[in-house]
Order: structure tokens, then sequence, then C-alpha cells
């Protein structure tokens, strides 16, 4: 019969490529019991949107099933999401929170930050998505929630979010006319945005995104020294107009000490529906030339698609929609890139306990 130790000893051949140690001196195996033949155990991550999370259970049984007297192996995957340092302390039961930005407006900002949201809570994370756009919330239309009206407790305290697609909302949209909110300031955008933020009964949250204005003024520069941001993902088209203005972007980041996650090139090529051929009719490779400059990688390229577009109008993100579509595949990407890159952060801020758990 094979003891835990040689079980331990055979997982701890499993590397994790992210943290560059073994899962078992990370602390990922959890509740190893060893009945007869029959070895089963717990491998908890740390997102489940983890990209090699099925690569990890095939190695995990495949060394387990080769030792001596082990003839089943039982791998439950689970994942626990650490918090970031600065969400940790703000808003209690919201692990990490990661703005959405862009310098230059209409470059498909909201479209990403909806369907990162919604391919997200496909992996089974809790997910949050807060439309910080005052001058034009997109959330309440491309989450097909436009209209209903979020429930508010007698007191006026607490906003309960709507939720549609697995994922939890909040926007301006639902509470102020459009036009009333496009003549605010940016103390008062701010003082707004604070009040979504912690009036809002999020509940339980691993990941809340965060749609920002567009741009790089004031109203931004207070929002995200408001908001406890565990990082920032700058949305780019490959055009250089837009690549001037994501710089700015990433510059006001750091100074605020937000770091950028990476970035997002949309509208990144063009397939001609009826001969295939990929067309670049925003230029190409800008992002990732940024991206050497601010030492951060492009996370995904989105397609320029007429029907990411006519999805988002209609209510339903293409990844709800068609979550088997390539389309969909790169919004899956981006989310997969997104838990690692938070992952890889929030390790490096946290001791890793090596304790087993039996
Ligand atoms: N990859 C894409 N393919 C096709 N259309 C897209 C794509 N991304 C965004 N769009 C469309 O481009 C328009 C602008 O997108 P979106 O509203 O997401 O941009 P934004 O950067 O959030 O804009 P704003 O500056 O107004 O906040 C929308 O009509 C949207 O449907």
């Amino acid at each position: 019969m094979a003891t835990e130790a040689e079980v331990l000893t055979a997982l701890s051949q499993i590397i994790d490529p992210d943290f560059g140690k073994d899962i078992v001196t990370l602390g990922f195996v959890k509740e190893l019991r060893i009945d007869g033949s029959h070895a089963a155990f717990t491998i908890e991550l740390t997102t489940p949107a983890c990209p090699v999370k099925e690569e990890f259970r095939r190695q995990a049984e495949e060394v387990v099933g080769r030792l001596p007297g082990i003839t089943r192996v039982s791998v439950n995957m689970t994942a626990r999401v650490a918090a970031g340092a600065s969400a940790r302390q703000a808003i209690p039961g919201i692990a990490n929170i990661i703005a959405v930005a862009s310098g230059k407006g209409g470059v498909g900002k909201s479209t990403t930050a909806v369907n990162l949201a919604v391919a997200m809570a496909q992996t089974g994370a809790r997910v949050g998505l807060l439309d910080a756009d005052i001058y034009g919330p997109s959330v309440p239309r491309m989450m097909g929630l436009s209209r209903f009206r979020p429930e508010i407790d007698v007191d006026g305290k607490i906003i309960y979010p709507l939720e549609n697609f697995g994922v939890k909302t909040m926007s301006i949209g639902y509470l102020v006319e459009e036009n009333k909110a496009m003549i605010w300031r940016g103390p008062m955008v701010a003082g707004a945005l604070g009040q979504l933020l912690g009036d809002v009964a999020w509940g339980e949250l691993d990941y809340l995104f965060v749609d920002m204005p567009p741009g790089t003024g004031d109203a931004q520069l207070t929002l995200t020294q408001k908001v406890p941001v565990t990082g920032a993902i700058m949305v780019t088209t490959p055009q250089d107009i837009a690549l001037i203005d994501c710089r700015k972007g990433m510059e006001m980041f750091r100074q605020v000490h937000v770091p950028t996650l990476g970035m997002v090139e949309n509208m990144s090529q063009f397939i001609c529906p009826h001969c295939g051929e990929a067309s670049h009719i925003f230029s190409e490779g800008g992002a990732a030339r940024l991206g050497e400059e601010y030492q951060t990688s492009v996370l995904a390229q989105i397609p320029l698609d007429i029907r990411i577009r006519e999805l988002s109008d209609a209510g339903t993100p293409i990844v709800a929609a068609h979550p088997d579509s390539a389309q969909a595949a790169a919004y899956c990407q981006l989310a997969g890139e997104v838990a690692r890159k938070i992952s890889i952060l929030n390790n490096r801020r946290i001791d890793i306990p090596v304790v087993m758990q039996s």
C-alpha cells in the first residue's frame, strides 16, 4: 500500500509554471486520503480560471496512478482566490478590484469589460461588474438589464446589484438619468462611485471589474486613488492615436502605484466572412511594442467582429450567446490571463503556508 508521503513526493513533481514551485510546496494539495488502493485529494488553486487547471488534474492522476499499490485516483479541483492587499483593507468581501480602462474613448472598453466579466463567471469565480463610466454607462444595455431598476432598502442605504449571466452588476445608469450625470464634475463623480462601491450589497466576490470612464483626467485619477485597485487592464486598438492615449493611461496608473496587469488589443484584426482573409484595419503590432516599453504584456487580441457588436447591442454578450465561438475563446483566454496575473501579484504579497491538511 502507498503511503501519504509517497503520494506527496509524486505530486511534488508537478510544477506551477507561474510560481516556479511545486504544488506541494505551494500548499495546494489538501485533504489527502488513502483508502486501500484508492488515493483521493484536493488541489486548491489560486483561481478557478487557472488556465492549467485540467493539465494539473491530468498530471496528478498520472503521477499518483503510477505508484505501486494505487489503482484509483480521485482529484478534486477547487480554488480560493486570495485578496489583493489594497482590496483586503477597503471593502470586506471583495477580494480583488480590477480597473478596465482606456486612454481613448470608443475603443471597446465596456464591450471588453462585459465579456471578460461573463467569461470569468463561467469559470466558477464570483464576479461583479461596476460601471464607473458615469458619462456613458453601457453596462445596463450590454448586460441586458436596461429595463430593470435595482432594489434599495427602506433606509436608502443599501443598493442590491442586478445580476445576469452569473455577474452582479451596478451602474449609475440604473439610478440616474443619463443626461443628468453627463454634467457632473470630478468630485461628484468620485462621490457617486464611492457610494456605488460602498453601499452596494456585493456580497463575497473574487473579482470586481470596474468599467472606468475613458481618458486620464481628474475624475479617473481621483477614482483610482479612491478605489482600492489590485491592478488595471488597458484596452486599446492597435492604431497609433489609441496607443498614445493608452500610454498616458499606464502613466496615470503608475503615478498612483496601481500595477498594470496587461493590455487588451481590441479590434486587432478583421476576418473577412466571405474569403476568410485577415485585415489589420487599425494597424498591427503596436500594443506589443508598447507592452515591451512598459514591461507589460498583451493579454489577448480580440478581433473586430460584427457579431461582437450586434450581440452587445442586443444585451447578450457573445461569451454568453456563443460560448463555443472563436470570439468567446479570445475573451476566455483573457479571463485566464487576468486571473493568472492577479494570482502572481497576490502571491508575491502573501506567504503561502506549506502546511498539509488531512
Ligand atoms: N471587437 C469588436 N468588434 C466589433 N465591434 C466592437 C468590438 N469592440 C467594441 N465594439 C463596438 O464598438 C463600439 C464602442 O465600444 P464600447 O462602448 O465598448 O467602447 P468604450 O471604449 O467603452 O466606449 P466609451 O468611450 O464610450 O466608454 C460599440 O458599438 C461596440 O459594440
